[in-house]
């Protein structure tokens, strides 16, 4: 009996298994003859290589050889030998054997992240249906707060690329680089510098998981095809001392660029994606935000980018907000009266800041005094305590938002109170933070709370991942009772209080919006993401809650409703772009037949054009 009767294979599969012995016995032959390194003839170039497990050597290819089969910029850009891959991959699993000892809060998350992963490398059909079907249960895997671990532990995590990087190395390179990605289109870039990731400070190289996890949750809640969106890592160094000498660690092992090197690396980036992919949307992610605003006002109105942590942040902290203010039993137009702390002046801080300002003086008819008076209700405390116009080297982001000096000491605050003593002095209606300091809201502050004039004070501890949340929402409701409104970046249970009610822990985090900030500017064609376009998806999310459902504290919706509340956010971003004049069309929908789409209309376009995790029928064809 021959082998294929014996194995039951086809003809093609024997011939193509036979095919692979041959190639595979020349390869190992060319290394173990005495002409040593004879070189192997290939046939595949760029990811077909580095999926091929015969000829693949992941971080071990050198830069000749990445040069020649056009995987520049498929891999993290320190090359390594295989002695080094071998000492990262022995490492991570001696890891695996400690985190089962002595782990985290759940032991597993990382290892369901390696399952879903490995699934994802797969089929990714099948990985997006599990992904949608259980988004509740698993988004805190490949997203918050569990993606913040996976690029902590990332240099023994990684396995196969996915995604590309741009390092500083790449200088004058990146044109030509962006060609060895296989897909003719990408609609959805999320790019990070990786100098801020989440919390957890400046991770290099390693956070590429984070714009993974982005494109996760794009695929999964907006429905944008996974074949055309692209993780990117823009690699300048780190100023991370630890990964620069781990011997482990993937990237660069230099200090940051800085000035114009480092904007002259980010704008070769943007033209290089901008001229392969036309109507591409760049999403910035997790930078630190010395560069966040930079980069934002330099690109803004000359590409279709946004940045997530300024912009998406502020969009779902108003809509927090506004639900906060319906909670008490209020209409929305009462915002302008709550007296808010903020807890962090960083890129997040600042975004829902001048968001909220701006929200503010448009309810109050958009006029200078109506700037001033929405001025007046936010009280700034950073890491040197509460801003006043008599701090020195004042951050020029944060400037607007400093206190006038004589009116603190009438409210007997100076330069650099402590967070209890404004909140003593203030009694705010609400509490936001967004410092990335675990614990700051503590016993003291949350009982300093208790004086707010509100009749339903609100906790946001928005800072990501878990263990940088200001505070859990026991020690919210426990101080604070049962009546508070309470939001986290990151999710938490709901607390039972053992008499039947429930205190809800709502995720306020910029999941809500970036998909579906993407998805309408997708779909509009629009040539950048304007103000108005933000400003309707962050209203849309603030009018999805029903009033019974404020009324319970229920200011966010359900993770499961993430699909739905999308959907609608992606139409009204378009709506906007109509009433704005800047839909451009998209495929075979020029502008005009856009602009004619009513409500219906338009959640139907929107809806038609989402991706599902269906398989399609498969026919073979000869090229
Ligand atoms: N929930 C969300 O959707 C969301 C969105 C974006 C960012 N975030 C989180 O917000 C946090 C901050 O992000 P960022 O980009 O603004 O970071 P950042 O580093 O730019 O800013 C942090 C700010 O916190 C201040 N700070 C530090 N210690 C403080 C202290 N003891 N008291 C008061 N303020 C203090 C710093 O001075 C700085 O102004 C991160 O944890 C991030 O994960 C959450
Ligand atoms: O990534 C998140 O979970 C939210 C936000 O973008 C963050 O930086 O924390
Ligand atoms: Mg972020």
């Amino acid at each position: 009996m021959g082998i294929a009767n014996k194995l039951r294979l086809s003809s093609s599969s024997l011939s193509r298994i036979l095919h692979r012995r041959i190639l595979y016995s020349s390869a190992v032959r060319s290394f173990t003859t005495s002409e040593g390194h004879r070189p192997t003839i290939v046939h595949k170039q760029g990811l077909d290589i580095l999926h091929d497990p015969w000829f693949n050597k992941g971080t071990a290819f050198t830069m000749t050889e990445r040069n020649r089969l056009d995987l520049r910029g498929l891999l993290p850009p320190n090359v390594m030998d295989s002695e080094q891959q071998i000492f990262r991959f022995m490492t991570d699993l001696k890891r695996l054997e400690e985190q089962a000892r002595d782990g985290p809060s759940d032991p597993n998350a990382l290892a369901k992240w390696r399952i879903l992963n490995r699934l994802h490398d797969r089929n990714e059909t099948m990985y997006y249906k599990v992904l949608i079907n259980n988004i509740e249960e698993y988004a805190p895997i490949v997203y918050t707060p569990t993606v913040g671990l996976v690029c902590q532990n990332y240099s023994g995590l990684f396995r196969r690329p996915r995604g590309m990087y741009f390092s500083a190395e790449d200088r004058g390179e990146m044109m030509s680089m962006v060609y060895n990605w296989p897909a003719e289109q990408v609609d959805m870039i999320v790019v990070t510098d990786g100098s801020r990731i989440l919390g957890l400070g400046d991770l290099g190289v390693h956070g590429i998981g984070i714009a993974v996890g982005k494109l996760d949750l794009y695929v999964a809640a907006a429905g944008i095809n996974p074949q055309r969106v692209l993780p990117v890592m823009i690699d300048v160094g780190t100023n991370n001392e630890k990964l620069r000498n781990d011997p482990m660690y993937l990237g660069l092992q230099q200090r940051r660029l800085e000035d114009d090197d480092y904007i002259d690396v980010i704008d070769e980036f943007m033209e290089a994606v901008y001229t392969r992919w036309p109507h591409v949307i760049v999403q910035f992610e997790d930078f630190q935000s010395k560069w966040a605003f930079k980069l934002l006002q330099r690109y803004r109105c000359t590409y279709r980018m946004f940045n997530d942590d300024v912009q998406g942040t502020a969009g779902v902290a108003i809509a927090g907000l506004l639900g906060a203010v319906r909670a008490q039993g209020r209409p929305m137009i009462d915002f302008p009266k709550m007296k808010i702390v903020v807890a962090g002046a960083g890129s997040a801080g600042i975004g829902v800041l001048n968001a909220a300002r701006k929200t503010m003086a448009r309810m109050l008819g958009n006029t200078e005094t109506a700037f001033d008076s929405a001025q007046s209700q936010f009280w700034v405390v950073d890491a040197q305590g509460l801003i006043t116009e008599g701090r020195e080297n004042i951050d020029p982001e944060a400037q607007p938002f400093a206190r006038k000096t004589k009116e603190m000491e009438r409210q007997g605050l100076k330069e650099g109170a402590t967070l209890v003593e404004v909140v003593r002095e203030v009694k705010p209606d609400v509490l936001l933070g967004l410092s990335a300091v675990g614990g700051l809201f503590s016993k003291e502050v949350l009982e300093a709370m208790k004086g707010s004039t509100s009749t339903r004070p609100a906790i946001f501890a928005m800072s990501n991942p878990t263990k940088n949340a200001e505070c859990t929402p026991q020690d919210a409701f426990s101080i604070l009772g049962e009546n508070m409104i309470f939001a986290s970046g990151s999710p938490f249970k709901n607390v039972e209080f053992g008499n039947g009610h429930v205190g809800h822990c709502n995720q306020g985090n910029n999941m809500y919006l970036f998909p579906g900030i993407g998805l309408g500017t997708l779909l509009s064609g629009a040539p950048i993401v304007s103000d108005g376009m933000l400003q309707a998806a962050s209203e849309c999310l603030a009018a999805y809650m029903s009033e019974e459902e404020v009324l319970e504290g229920i200011i966010y919706p359900p993770i499961s409703r993430i699909r739905d509340i999308t959907k609608r956010i992606a139409a009204a971003v378009i709506k906007e772009a109509i009433e704005e004049d800047l839909v451009e069309g998209y495929r075979e929908m020029d502008a005009r037949e856009i602009q004619k789409l009513d409500e219906e209309g338009l959640m139907e376009y929107v809806e038609n054009n989402m991706w599902n995790p269906e398989y399609p029928t498969l026919v073979y064809k000869d090229d």
